[in-house]
Parts: structure tokens; sequence; C-alpha cells
């Protein structure tokens, strides 16, 4: 069964899709033109939009049915903008677990995450003098933390030096195939998708704005 099936789907003149299916425990890459739609179509996979006309199925369920809290610890996406909040590293690290209800792991393992995504900061350090490339992997360590079965990612490295991109974008994916999760990522780099993608879905062939631009 598809992870995600889009069937007839309609979004205010940016998105048209006929029939779309995303296969469960691949490495997909979104490509395709800036204001093609990539991040509109993400947003409906974890349920912060919904299609005007149409209906998206999450491993054969009406998405539209479904509890959007249990959706989203299912569903777990990190946005462009990562969402920073006042506070620590380690605050900032713990907030998804305790909003999506799980234990709060310990020390060591906050101090493991934050090496696996390359990040050299203490736990006590101030989350918001981070750079924007912290940020942004302080925002996938914590979303690493969750116990999420699908990640949905919007840029993930969009602020990161091509080195270091590099390195956090295969430890994610190694983080993926070991565990047995689904990544959706958005990419403006079409040889990292050529480099890692088992799929890729190229956005401007559902996109009306870029038809008819
Ligand atoms: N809520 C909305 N209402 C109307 N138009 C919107 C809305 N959200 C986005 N748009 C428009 O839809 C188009 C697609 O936006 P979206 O952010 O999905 O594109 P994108 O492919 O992710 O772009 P980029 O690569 O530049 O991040 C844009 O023209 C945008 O201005």
């Amino acid at each position: 069964m598809a992870l995600f099936r889009a069937e007839n789907i309609k979004v205010k003149g940016i998105i048209e899709i006929n029939k779309l299916e995303i296969p469960a425990q691949q490495i997909v890459c979104i490509v395709g033109k800036s204001g093609s739609g990539k991040s509109t179509f993400l947003r409906l996979l974890n349920h912060l939009d919904s299609p005007d006309e149409g209906t998206i199925f999450y491993q054969g369920e009406n998405m539209q049915k479904m509890n959007p809290i249990e959706l989203r610890r299912s569903i777990t996406m990190v946005p462009q903008t990562p969402v920073i909040f006042s506070g620590s590293v380690e605050d900032n690290l713990k907030i998804g677990q305790k909003l999506s209800g799980i234990d709060v792991v310990n020390e060591l393992k906050l101090k493991e995450t934050l090496e696996k995504v390359f990040l050299h900061k203490s736990l006590d350090a101030p989350a918001e003098d981070l750079s924007g490339g912290e940020k942004q992997r302080l925002a996938l360590a914590r979303a690493m933390l969750l116990q999420a079965d699908v990640f949905l990612l919007d840029e993930p490295s969009s602020a990161l030096d091509s080195d270091t991109a590099a390195k956090v974008i295969d430890m994610f994916i190694e983080f993926i195939k070991t565990q047995n999760k689904s990544l959706i990522m958005i990419t403006h780099d079409l040889e990292l998708a050529r480099r890692v993608a088992d799929v890729t879905i190229e956005m401007d062939q559902y996109s009306k704005t870029s038809l008819n631009s």
C-alpha cells in the first residue's frame, strides 16, 4: 500500500494533481521551480493545509477524517524556517517530545543527537543565539528524537554550506534507512536529488503557477 495517495487534488489555483502515489520507506525528493507549490504540497501531507478539492490518503485512510494530533505524531515536518523556542538548546530538543507525549530522553542521548547533526554546542547554550544553519540542525535533531514514521523536510540544508549540508543529509538518510522510516524532502539541489532519491517528484508537472507562467 502507498504511504500517501493523492487523488483529484486542487489547491487554490496552485496545484492540480489527478493521481500521485508516494511509496513507504523510501527517500523521496520533491524538486521544481521556485513558486511551483512544493511547500504547499508538503503542508498537505502533514494536514497543516487541506486541499480545496480531492482526497489525500495516508496508509489507505482519508487524512481529513484522521485525528490531526495523532497524524502529526506519525508524520513530522521540519519547515523551511526552523521553529526555535526561547530557552536553551536542551529545552528545544525536549519540547518536541513533551508536545508529542513521549518520554524525554536522557542527557547522553540529547548530546549524541547533537553530534549526529554536527552541532557542537552545549545543551545549556541559548538557542536564539544560534546561527540560521545551526538552528536548522537543531530543528532536525529535535525531529530525530520524535518517534515519527514519516519525516517531511522543507529544504533542510538551505542555510548550510555545501560540506556540512552533504554530511547532515547523509546522516539523516542513514537514520531513515536504518530505522525503516520514510523521508520526503524538498530540495533545490538537483545533484543531491539525483544522488540520494529513490523517487523524485517534479512539482512543475502539477503546478498551475508554472503552467500559467
Ligand atoms: N495560502 C496561500 N494562498 C494563496 N497563494 C499561496 C498560498 N501559499 C502559497 N501561495 C502561492 O503559491 C505558490 C506556491 O508556493 P510554495 O511556497 O508552495 O512554492 P515552493 O515551490 O515551495 O517555492 P520555493 O521553492 O520558492 O520555496 C506561490 O506563488 C505562493 O505565492
